[in-house]
Protein backbone atom coordinates (compact mmCIF):
# COMPACT_ATOMS: atom_id res chain seq x y z
CA UNK A 1 0.00 0.00 0.00
CA UNK A 2 1.69 3.67 -0.90
CA UNK A 3 1.35 6.53 0.89
CA UNK A 4 -1.75 8.05 0.97
CA UNK A 5 -0.72 11.43 2.21
CA UNK A 6 1.80 14.39 0.46
CA UNK A 7 4.53 15.09 2.82
CA UNK A 8 3.95 18.83 3.02
CA UNK A 9 0.57 18.44 3.56
CA UNK A 10 0.40 16.23 6.44
CA UNK A 11 3.93 15.66 7.87
CA UNK A 12 3.44 13.24 11.34
CA UNK A 13 0.56 10.81 9.45
CA UNK A 14 2.85 10.78 6.36
CA UNK A 15 6.04 9.97 9.18
CA UNK A 16 4.01 7.44 10.09
CA UNK A 17 2.73 5.96 6.98
CA UNK A 18 6.15 5.60 5.65
CA UNK A 19 7.70 3.66 8.56
CA UNK A 20 5.01 1.50 8.45
CA UNK A 21 4.54 0.67 5.20
CA UNK A 22 8.37 0.33 4.16
CA UNK A 23 8.27 -2.14 6.98
CA UNK A 24 10.87 -0.46 9.15
CA UNK A 25 8.78 -0.21 12.24
CA UNK A 26 6.01 -1.26 13.42
CA UNK A 27 3.84 0.51 16.60
CA UNK A 28 3.71 -1.61 19.48
CA UNK A 29 -0.04 -1.06 20.69
CA UNK A 30 0.72 -2.65 24.50
CA UNK A 31 3.23 0.72 25.41
CA UNK A 32 2.86 4.18 25.03
CA UNK A 33 6.44 5.46 23.46
CA UNK A 34 7.62 1.97 22.38
CA UNK A 35 8.37 0.91 18.75
CA UNK A 36 9.06 -2.37 17.09
CA UNK A 37 12.26 -1.83 15.02
CA UNK A 38 12.19 -4.22 11.84
CA UNK A 39 14.47 -5.71 9.94
CA UNK A 40 15.08 -2.64 7.04
CA UNK A 41 15.60 -0.02 10.08
CA UNK A 42 17.49 -2.34 12.04
CA UNK A 43 19.99 -2.97 9.01
CA UNK A 44 20.89 0.84 9.14
CA UNK A 45 21.26 1.06 12.63
CA UNK A 46 24.23 -2.49 12.04
CA UNK A 47 25.91 -0.04 9.61
CA UNK A 48 25.86 3.17 11.90
CA UNK A 49 27.09 0.74 14.38
CA UNK A 50 30.07 -1.30 12.07
CA UNK A 51 31.09 2.35 10.61
CA UNK A 52 31.28 3.77 14.18
CA UNK A 53 32.49 1.28 16.16
CA UNK A 54 35.16 0.26 14.20
CA UNK A 55 35.83 3.89 14.10
CA UNK A 56 36.66 4.04 17.82
CA UNK A 57 38.50 0.96 18.15
CA UNK A 58 41.04 2.87 16.12
CA UNK A 59 40.97 5.38 18.79
CA UNK A 60 41.66 2.75 21.70
CA UNK A 61 38.07 2.81 22.81
CA UNK A 62 37.03 -1.09 24.15
CA UNK A 63 33.45 -2.49 24.01
CA UNK A 64 31.80 -3.27 27.26
CA UNK A 65 28.85 -3.84 28.80
CA UNK A 66 27.27 -2.87 32.21
CA UNK A 67 23.57 -3.49 33.92
CA UNK A 68 20.74 -1.84 32.83
CA UNK A 69 19.44 -1.35 36.64
CA UNK A 70 21.08 1.72 38.61
CA UNK A 71 20.14 1.81 42.93
CA UNK A 72 18.62 4.76 43.96
CA UNK A 73 22.12 5.52 46.19
CA UNK A 74 24.01 5.46 43.20
CA UNK A 75 21.83 7.19 40.27
CA UNK A 76 21.06 10.40 43.09
CA UNK A 77 25.12 10.68 43.75
CA UNK A 78 25.24 13.28 41.41
CA UNK A 79 22.31 15.98 42.22
CA UNK A 80 22.36 18.53 39.49
CA UNK A 81 22.52 15.42 37.05
CA UNK A 82 19.55 14.00 37.98
CA UNK A 83 17.10 16.63 39.84
CA UNK A 84 16.33 18.16 36.02
CA UNK A 85 15.91 14.40 34.68
CA UNK A 86 14.05 12.85 37.81
CA UNK A 87 10.83 12.94 36.26
CA UNK A 88 12.19 10.65 33.40
CA UNK A 89 13.91 7.53 35.36
CA UNK A 90 11.75 4.42 34.99
CA UNK A 91 11.54 2.31 38.46
CA UNK A 92 11.36 -1.30 38.87
CA UNK A 93 9.60 -1.43 42.42
CA UNK A 94 8.22 -5.30 42.47
CA UNK A 95 9.17 -8.29 41.58
CA UNK A 96 6.30 -10.73 41.17
CA UNK A 97 3.59 -10.12 44.07
CA UNK A 98 6.11 -8.57 46.33
CA UNK A 99 7.57 -4.94 46.29
CA UNK A 100 11.09 -4.63 46.43
CA UNK A 101 12.89 -3.38 49.38
CA UNK A 102 14.76 -0.75 47.64
CA UNK A 103 13.16 0.40 43.88
CA UNK A 104 15.64 0.30 41.10
CA UNK A 105 16.10 2.42 38.41
CA UNK A 106 16.26 1.26 34.88
CA UNK A 107 19.58 3.10 33.27
CA UNK A 108 18.42 6.31 31.50
CA UNK A 109 22.32 7.13 30.86
CA UNK A 110 25.23 5.28 32.42
CA UNK A 111 27.37 7.73 34.59
CA UNK A 112 26.52 6.74 37.79
CA UNK A 113 26.42 2.96 36.85
CA UNK A 114 30.11 3.11 35.87
CA UNK A 115 31.77 5.47 37.75
CA UNK A 116 31.95 3.72 40.77
CA UNK A 117 33.88 1.06 38.86
CA UNK A 118 36.40 3.86 37.16
CA UNK A 119 37.19 5.00 40.51
CA UNK A 120 38.12 1.27 41.50
CA UNK A 121 39.61 0.44 38.48
CA UNK A 122 41.80 3.57 37.79
CA UNK A 123 44.39 3.80 40.26
CA UNK A 124 47.42 4.75 38.67
CA UNK A 125 47.82 7.56 35.74
CA UNK A 126 49.36 4.18 34.14
CA UNK A 127 45.65 3.21 34.60
CA UNK A 128 44.43 6.17 32.18
CA UNK A 129 43.35 6.46 29.52
CA UNK A 130 39.99 4.40 30.47
CA UNK A 131 37.86 4.09 27.33
CA UNK A 132 35.06 2.42 27.31
CA UNK A 133 32.09 2.15 25.36
CA UNK A 134 28.73 0.23 25.19
CA UNK A 135 26.17 -0.49 22.26
CA UNK A 136 22.78 -0.86 24.77
CA UNK A 137 19.21 0.53 25.09
CA UNK A 138 18.03 3.35 27.39
CA UNK A 139 14.46 4.11 28.65
CA UNK A 140 13.50 7.78 29.09
CA UNK A 141 10.29 7.79 30.26
CA UNK A 142 9.29 10.95 27.97
CA UNK A 143 6.11 13.01 29.05
CA UNK A 144 6.19 14.85 25.36
CA UNK A 145 4.03 13.34 22.35
CA UNK A 146 5.92 10.06 21.40
CA UNK A 147 7.41 9.91 18.02
CA UNK A 148 8.81 7.31 16.22
CA UNK A 149 12.95 7.01 16.23
CA UNK A 150 13.09 10.83 17.33
CA UNK A 151 11.34 10.35 20.81
CA UNK A 152 10.50 7.28 21.99
CA UNK A 153 10.72 6.12 25.48
CA UNK A 154 13.22 2.89 25.18
CA UNK A 155 15.83 3.68 22.52
CA UNK A 156 19.03 2.48 21.31
CA UNK A 157 22.20 4.13 21.50
CA UNK A 158 25.95 3.84 22.17
CA UNK A 159 27.58 5.49 25.09
CA UNK A 160 31.15 6.56 25.42
CA UNK A 161 32.70 6.90 29.13
CA UNK A 162 36.86 8.09 28.94
CA UNK A 163 38.85 9.13 31.80
CA UNK A 164 41.77 10.97 30.72
CA UNK A 165 44.95 12.41 32.91
CA UNK A 166 45.19 15.89 31.33
CA UNK A 167 41.72 18.43 30.11
CA UNK A 168 43.75 18.79 26.86
CA UNK A 169 43.73 14.82 26.07
CA UNK A 170 39.94 15.12 26.68
CA UNK A 171 38.99 17.91 25.04
CA UNK A 172 40.81 16.49 21.85
CA UNK A 173 38.66 13.34 22.29
CA UNK A 174 35.45 15.43 22.10
CA UNK A 175 36.40 16.81 18.74
CA UNK A 176 37.40 13.57 17.48
CA UNK A 177 34.40 11.92 18.09
CA UNK A 178 32.32 14.64 17.54
CA UNK A 179 34.07 15.16 13.56
CA UNK A 180 32.86 10.80 13.80
CA UNK A 181 29.25 12.09 14.41
CA UNK A 182 29.43 14.50 11.29
CA UNK A 183 30.49 11.53 9.70
CA UNK A 184 27.85 9.37 10.68
CA UNK A 185 25.40 11.90 9.85
CA UNK A 186 27.26 13.34 6.35
CA UNK A 187 29.22 10.10 4.94
CA UNK A 188 26.52 7.29 5.64
CA UNK A 189 23.04 9.16 5.75
CA UNK A 190 23.68 12.13 3.59
CA UNK A 191 22.44 14.36 6.38
CA UNK A 192 24.13 17.76 6.80
CA UNK A 193 24.57 18.83 10.50
CA UNK A 194 26.36 21.77 12.38
CA UNK A 195 28.74 21.78 14.49
CA UNK A 196 28.68 23.84 17.96
CA UNK A 197 28.50 24.30 21.28
CA UNK A 198 25.75 23.97 23.58
CA UNK A 199 24.61 26.91 25.94
CA UNK A 200 24.85 26.85 29.33
CA UNK A 201 21.29 25.78 29.54
CA UNK A 202 21.31 23.52 26.97
CA UNK A 203 24.57 21.51 27.88
CA UNK A 204 24.89 18.40 29.65
CA UNK A 205 24.09 19.67 33.01
CA UNK A 206 26.14 16.98 35.28
CA UNK A 207 29.33 18.31 32.22
CA UNK A 208 31.50 20.60 31.64
CA UNK A 209 30.78 21.84 27.95
CA UNK A 210 28.78 20.04 25.37
CA UNK A 211 29.51 20.18 21.96
CA UNK A 212 26.71 18.91 19.46
CA UNK A 213 25.85 17.83 15.81
CA UNK A 214 22.52 19.35 14.49
CA UNK A 215 20.21 18.82 11.99
CA UNK A 216 17.36 20.67 10.39
CA UNK A 217 14.02 19.12 9.16
CA UNK A 218 12.51 21.55 6.43
CA UNK A 219 9.19 20.24 6.61
CA UNK A 220 8.47 21.83 9.88
CA UNK A 221 11.03 24.80 10.33
CA UNK A 222 12.84 22.35 13.30
CA UNK A 223 16.26 22.33 14.62
CA UNK A 224 16.83 18.15 15.87
CA UNK A 225 20.13 18.09 18.55
CA UNK A 226 21.53 14.54 16.34
CA UNK A 227 24.22 13.02 18.44
CA UNK A 228 26.09 14.99 21.75
CA UNK A 229 29.90 14.60 22.67
CA UNK A 230 30.46 16.30 25.98
CA UNK A 231 33.64 17.12 28.78
CA UNK A 232 32.51 16.22 31.87
CA UNK A 233 35.63 18.19 33.21
CA UNK A 234 36.66 16.56 36.65
CA UNK A 235 32.77 16.79 38.35
CA UNK A 236 32.02 13.19 37.90
CA UNK A 237 36.10 12.38 39.44
CA UNK A 238 35.55 14.57 42.48
CA UNK A 239 31.80 12.88 43.02
CA UNK A 240 33.07 9.48 42.46
CA UNK A 241 36.56 9.48 43.84
CA UNK A 242 37.75 8.69 40.36
CA UNK A 243 41.51 10.00 41.08
CA UNK A 244 45.53 8.90 40.57
CA UNK A 245 48.20 9.78 42.52
CA UNK A 246 50.25 13.27 41.05
CA UNK A 247 53.20 11.37 38.90
CA UNK A 248 54.85 14.43 38.94
CA UNK A 249 55.23 15.52 42.57
CA UNK A 250 57.80 13.15 44.53
CA UNK A 251 57.16 11.65 47.42
CA UNK A 252 57.00 14.17 50.12
CA UNK A 253 59.66 13.78 53.36
CA UNK A 254 56.88 13.52 55.44
CA UNK A 255 55.87 10.21 53.48
CA UNK A 256 52.72 11.99 53.59
CA UNK A 257 50.36 10.54 50.45
CA UNK A 258 51.05 12.08 47.07
CA UNK A 259 48.52 14.68 45.67
CA UNK A 260 45.36 13.00 44.28
CA UNK A 261 44.91 14.62 40.98
CA UNK A 262 40.63 14.03 39.33
CA UNK A 263 40.79 12.63 36.24
CA UNK A 264 39.11 14.46 33.22
CA UNK A 265 36.22 12.32 31.61
CA UNK A 266 34.35 12.48 28.77
CA UNK A 267 30.87 11.12 27.56
CA UNK A 268 29.30 11.08 23.73
CA UNK A 269 26.19 9.03 22.52
CA UNK A 270 24.41 8.85 19.35
CA UNK A 271 20.67 7.19 19.20
CA UNK A 272 18.56 5.58 16.46
CA UNK A 273 16.80 8.88 16.34
CA UNK A 274 19.45 9.09 13.64
CA UNK A 275 17.40 7.01 11.55
CA UNK A 276 14.32 9.16 11.72
CA UNK A 277 15.85 12.18 10.81
CA UNK A 278 17.47 10.73 7.81
CA UNK A 279 13.55 9.51 7.01
CA UNK A 280 12.30 12.60 7.51
CA UNK A 281 15.33 14.83 5.32
CA UNK A 282 15.34 12.57 2.25
CA UNK A 283 11.99 10.88 2.19
CA UNK A 284 9.34 11.85 -0.21
CA UNK A 285 5.40 11.04 -1.55
CA UNK A 286 6.44 7.80 -2.80
CA UNK A 287 7.82 6.82 0.37
CA UNK A 288 11.44 5.93 1.88
CA UNK A 289 14.54 7.40 -0.10
CA UNK A 290 17.43 5.44 1.57
CA UNK A 291 21.06 7.07 1.25
CA UNK A 292 23.10 4.50 -0.91
CA UNK A 293 25.68 3.41 1.61
CA UNK A 294 23.03 2.03 4.59
CA UNK A 295 20.43 0.42 1.97
CA UNK A 296 20.21 -3.22 2.96
CA UNK A 297 19.07 -3.43 -1.18
CA UNK A 298 20.98 -0.94 -3.42
CA UNK A 299 19.60 -2.26 -6.48
CA UNK A 300 16.67 -4.20 -7.34
CA UNK A 301 16.82 -5.21 -10.90
CA UNK A 302 13.05 -6.26 -12.45
CA UNK A 303 12.51 -7.60 -15.85
CA UNK A 304 10.19 -5.36 -18.03
CA UNK A 305 8.66 -5.91 -21.79
CA UNK A 306 7.78 -9.16 -21.36
CA UNK A 307 4.58 -9.63 -22.28
CA UNK A 308 1.55 -12.14 -23.46
CA UNK A 309 3.59 -12.94 -26.74
CA UNK A 310 7.06 -13.06 -25.16
CA UNK A 311 8.26 -17.12 -25.59
CA UNK A 312 9.09 -18.68 -22.76
CA UNK A 313 12.23 -19.65 -23.74
CA UNK A 314 13.18 -15.66 -24.62
CA UNK A 315 11.67 -15.17 -20.58
CA UNK A 316 13.82 -17.72 -19.22
CA UNK A 317 16.47 -16.01 -21.23
CA UNK A 318 15.81 -12.59 -19.13
CA UNK A 319 15.76 -14.08 -16.14
CA UNK A 320 18.82 -15.80 -16.50
CA UNK A 321 20.39 -12.74 -17.28
CA UNK A 322 19.13 -11.01 -14.28
CA UNK A 323 20.11 -13.53 -12.19
CA UNK A 324 23.23 -13.10 -13.45
CA UNK A 325 23.60 -9.28 -13.21
CA UNK A 326 22.47 -9.49 -10.09
CA UNK A 327 25.56 -12.27 -8.41
CA UNK A 328 28.12 -10.09 -10.91
CA UNK A 329 26.99 -6.98 -8.44
CA UNK A 330 27.25 -8.89 -5.39
CA UNK A 331 30.55 -10.27 -6.36
CA UNK A 332 31.64 -6.32 -6.32
CA UNK A 333 30.40 -5.23 -3.38
CA UNK A 334 27.09 -3.99 -4.48
CA UNK A 335 23.64 -5.02 -2.70
CA UNK A 336 22.04 -6.01 -5.73
CA UNK A 337 18.65 -8.38 -5.62
CA UNK A 338 16.23 -9.53 -8.49
CA UNK A 339 12.38 -9.29 -8.37
CA UNK A 340 11.69 -11.95 -10.35
CA UNK A 341 7.73 -12.91 -8.81
CA UNK A 342 5.80 -13.54 -11.51
CA UNK A 343 2.05 -12.63 -10.12
CA UNK A 344 3.20 -8.69 -10.15
CA UNK A 345 3.52 -6.27 -12.62
CA UNK A 346 6.63 -4.32 -13.61
CA UNK A 347 4.57 -1.16 -12.26
CA UNK A 348 3.47 -3.20 -8.90
CA UNK A 349 7.25 -3.81 -8.15
CA UNK A 350 8.34 -0.17 -8.90
CA UNK A 351 5.99 0.91 -6.29
CA UNK A 352 7.16 -1.63 -3.98
CA UNK A 353 10.72 -1.08 -3.94
CA UNK A 354 10.30 2.78 -4.72
CA UNK A 355 8.17 2.53 -1.18
CA UNK A 356 11.03 0.94 0.84
CA UNK A 357 13.41 3.09 -0.75
CA UNK A 358 16.08 1.27 -2.63
CA UNK A 359 18.16 4.13 -4.32
CA UNK A 360 18.15 2.40 -7.91
CA UNK A 361 16.41 0.36 -10.51
CA UNK A 362 17.67 -1.66 -13.29
CA UNK A 363 15.05 -2.79 -15.65
CA UNK A 364 15.70 -5.55 -18.26
CA UNK A 365 13.58 -6.78 -20.79
CA UNK A 366 14.30 -8.58 -24.04
CA UNK A 367 14.90 -5.90 -26.26
CA UNK A 368 17.82 -5.10 -23.49
CA UNK A 369 19.34 -8.64 -24.10
CA UNK A 370 19.43 -7.43 -28.18
CA UNK A 371 20.84 -4.15 -27.23
CA UNK A 372 23.20 -5.34 -24.23
CA UNK A 373 21.98 -2.92 -21.89
CA UNK A 374 19.91 -2.14 -18.84
CA UNK A 375 17.94 0.80 -17.98
CA UNK A 376 18.75 2.34 -14.61
CA UNK A 377 16.43 4.60 -12.77
CA UNK A 378 17.18 6.57 -9.46
CA UNK A 379 15.12 6.85 -6.71
CA UNK A 380 15.98 10.46 -5.18
CA UNK A 381 15.60 12.62 -8.35
CA UNK A 382 13.68 9.49 -11.07
CA UNK A 383 16.76 10.13 -14.07
CA UNK A 384 16.60 7.16 -16.26
CA UNK A 385 20.28 6.08 -18.26
CA UNK A 386 20.76 3.27 -20.44
CA UNK A 387 23.72 1.64 -18.84
CA UNK A 388 25.90 -1.33 -21.10
CA UNK A 389 25.35 -4.55 -19.69
CA UNK A 390 29.21 -5.11 -19.53
CA UNK A 391 30.34 -1.58 -18.34
CA UNK A 392 27.38 -2.64 -14.52
CA UNK A 393 30.65 -2.66 -12.17
CA UNK A 394 32.16 0.79 -12.89
CA UNK A 395 29.00 2.31 -13.72
CA UNK A 396 26.64 1.37 -11.00
CA UNK A 397 29.30 2.30 -7.70
CA UNK A 398 29.84 5.47 -9.48
CA UNK A 399 26.17 6.21 -9.84
CA UNK A 400 25.39 4.66 -5.95
CA UNK A 401 28.39 7.48 -4.91
CA UNK A 402 26.70 10.16 -7.17
CA UNK A 403 23.31 9.89 -5.67
CA UNK A 404 24.98 9.55 -2.41
CA UNK A 405 26.45 13.05 -3.12
CA UNK A 406 23.34 14.75 -4.87
CA UNK A 407 21.38 13.56 -1.87
CA UNK A 408 23.68 15.28 0.45
CA UNK A 409 24.04 18.64 -1.78
CA UNK A 410 20.63 18.81 -1.94
CA UNK A 411 19.52 18.55 1.79
CA UNK A 412 22.53 21.00 2.12
CA UNK A 413 21.45 24.02 -0.05
CA UNK A 414 17.90 23.66 1.57
CA UNK A 415 19.43 23.34 5.27
CA UNK A 416 21.96 26.24 3.92
CA UNK A 417 18.83 28.73 2.74
CA UNK A 418 16.65 28.07 6.01
CA UNK A 419 19.41 29.46 8.48
CA UNK A 420 19.15 33.07 8.17
CA UNK A 421 21.38 36.03 9.88
CA UNK A 422 19.19 38.00 11.83
CA UNK A 423 20.16 41.37 13.23
CA UNK A 424 16.93 43.00 14.86
CA UNK A 425 14.76 41.77 17.23
CA UNK A 426 11.69 42.39 15.15
CA UNK A 427 12.69 39.69 12.46
CA UNK A 428 13.51 36.61 14.62
CA UNK A 429 9.76 35.31 15.13
CA UNK A 430 8.95 36.19 11.19
CA UNK A 431 11.55 34.02 10.44
CA UNK A 432 10.99 31.02 12.83
CA UNK A 433 7.34 31.43 11.17
CA UNK A 434 8.82 30.82 7.97
CA UNK A 435 10.42 27.88 8.95
CA UNK A 436 13.57 28.63 9.16
CA UNK A 437 16.59 28.71 12.13
CA UNK A 438 18.10 31.60 12.74
CA UNK A 439 21.80 33.00 13.49
CA UNK A 440 22.20 36.00 15.93
CA UNK A 441 24.43 38.17 17.97
CA UNK A 442 23.84 36.62 21.09
CA UNK A 443 24.92 37.51 24.77
CA UNK A 444 25.26 33.48 26.05
CA UNK A 445 23.66 34.31 29.47
CA UNK A 446 21.10 31.76 30.52
CA UNK A 447 18.65 34.86 31.46
CA UNK A 448 18.86 36.18 27.83
CA UNK A 449 18.03 32.65 26.27
CA UNK A 450 15.13 32.35 29.27
CA UNK A 451 13.67 35.46 27.64
CA UNK A 452 14.07 34.61 24.01
CA UNK A 453 12.37 31.42 24.46
CA UNK A 454 9.49 33.48 26.37
CA UNK A 455 9.27 36.13 23.66
CA UNK A 456 9.59 33.93 20.59
CA UNK A 457 6.57 31.39 22.18
CA UNK A 458 3.89 34.40 22.35
CA UNK A 459 1.84 34.73 19.14
CA UNK A 460 1.63 38.26 18.10
CA UNK A 461 -1.53 39.58 20.37
CA UNK A 462 -3.93 40.26 17.51
CA UNK A 463 -3.59 36.09 16.44
CA UNK A 464 -5.67 34.14 17.50
CA UNK A 465 -3.85 31.09 16.92
CA UNK A 466 -2.31 28.78 19.99
CA UNK A 467 1.11 30.40 21.10
CA UNK A 468 3.78 28.42 18.66
CA UNK A 469 6.74 26.61 20.44
CA UNK A 470 9.43 29.01 21.93
CA UNK A 471 12.55 29.05 20.37
CA UNK A 472 15.70 27.48 22.20
CA UNK A 473 19.30 27.78 21.89
CA UNK A 474 20.53 24.85 19.49
CA UNK A 475 24.46 25.66 19.69
CA UNK A 476 26.94 28.06 19.39
CA UNK A 477 28.08 27.08 16.05
CA UNK A 478 32.41 26.65 15.51
CA UNK A 479 32.38 28.21 11.95
CA UNK A 480 31.32 31.71 13.12
CA UNK A 481 29.68 34.03 9.73
CA UNK A 482 32.29 36.20 8.59
CA UNK A 483 30.27 38.87 7.82
CA UNK A 484 28.89 41.54 9.78
CA UNK A 485 31.93 40.54 12.18
CA UNK A 486 30.85 40.69 16.17
CA UNK A 487 32.37 43.62 17.83
CA UNK A 488 33.32 42.97 21.15
CA UNK A 489 31.75 45.74 23.46
CA UNK A 490 29.94 47.44 20.56
CA UNK A 491 27.87 44.63 18.87
CA UNK A 492 24.39 44.11 20.71
CA UNK A 493 23.05 40.93 21.64
CA UNK A 494 19.96 39.96 19.30
CA UNK A 495 17.53 39.83 22.61
CA UNK A 496 19.47 41.87 25.70
CA UNK A 497 20.63 45.16 25.80
CA UNK A 498 23.97 43.21 26.62
CA UNK A 499 27.20 42.76 24.06
CA UNK A 500 27.00 39.95 21.84
CA UNK A 501 29.90 37.38 22.56
CA UNK A 502 29.44 34.96 19.27
CA UNK A 503 26.96 34.14 16.83
CA UNK A 504 24.36 31.37 18.35
CA UNK A 505 22.09 29.16 15.95
CA UNK A 506 18.08 29.13 17.60
CA UNK A 507 15.21 27.85 16.34
CA UNK A 508 12.10 25.66 17.23
CA UNK A 509 13.15 22.18 18.11
CA UNK A 510 12.26 18.89 18.82
O1 LIG B 1 22.64 11.26 28.93
C1 LIG B 1 23.12 12.33 29.18
C2 LIG B 1 24.58 12.62 29.10
C3 LIG B 1 25.42 11.61 28.31
N1 LIG B 1 25.09 10.25 28.60
C4 LIG B 1 25.98 9.29 27.92
C5 LIG B 1 25.93 9.48 26.44
C6 LIG B 1 26.14 10.90 26.04
C7 LIG B 1 25.35 11.87 26.83
O2 LIG B 1 24.00 11.90 26.41
C8 LIG B 1 22.25 13.47 29.68
N2 LIG B 1 20.95 12.98 30.18
C9 LIG B 1 19.85 13.11 29.41
N3 LIG B 1 18.66 12.68 29.84
C10 LIG B 1 18.52 12.08 31.06
C11 LIG B 1 19.62 11.90 31.89
C12 LIG B 1 20.91 12.38 31.42
O3 LIG B 1 21.93 12.26 32.08
C13 LIG B 1 19.55 11.21 33.23
C14 LIG B 1 18.14 11.01 33.75
C15 LIG B 1 17.11 10.73 32.69
C16 LIG B 1 17.15 11.62 31.48
MG1 LIG C 1 15.57 14.24 27.19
Amino acid sequence: MGIEVKKDADFSTWYTQVLKRSEMLEYYEEVSGCYIIRPLAYNIWQEIQSFFDSAIKKMGVEDTYFPMFVSQRQLEREKDHVEGFAPEVAWVTKAGSSDMENPIAIRPTSETVMYPYFSKWIRTHRDLPLKLNQWCNVVRWEFKKPQPFIRTREFLWQEGHTAHFTKEEADAEVHQILELYRQVYEDLLAVPVIKGVKSEKEKFAGGLYTTTVEGFIPTTGRGIQAATSHCLGQNFAKMFDIVVEDPNALANSEGKEAKKLHVWQNSWGITTRSIGVMVMIHGDDKGLVLPPRIASVQVIVIPCGLTVRTSEEEKKRVEEKINDVVKELNSAGIKAKADLRDNYTPGYKFNHWELRGVPLRLEIGPRDLKNNQTLSVRRDNGVKEAIPLDKLTTCIPETLNTIHKDMFEKAKKIYDEHVKVILKWEDFVPALDGKNVVLVPWCEQEHCEDKIKEKSSRRQPEDDKAPSMGAKSLCIPFEQPKEPAIVPGETNCISCDGFAKRYALFGRSY
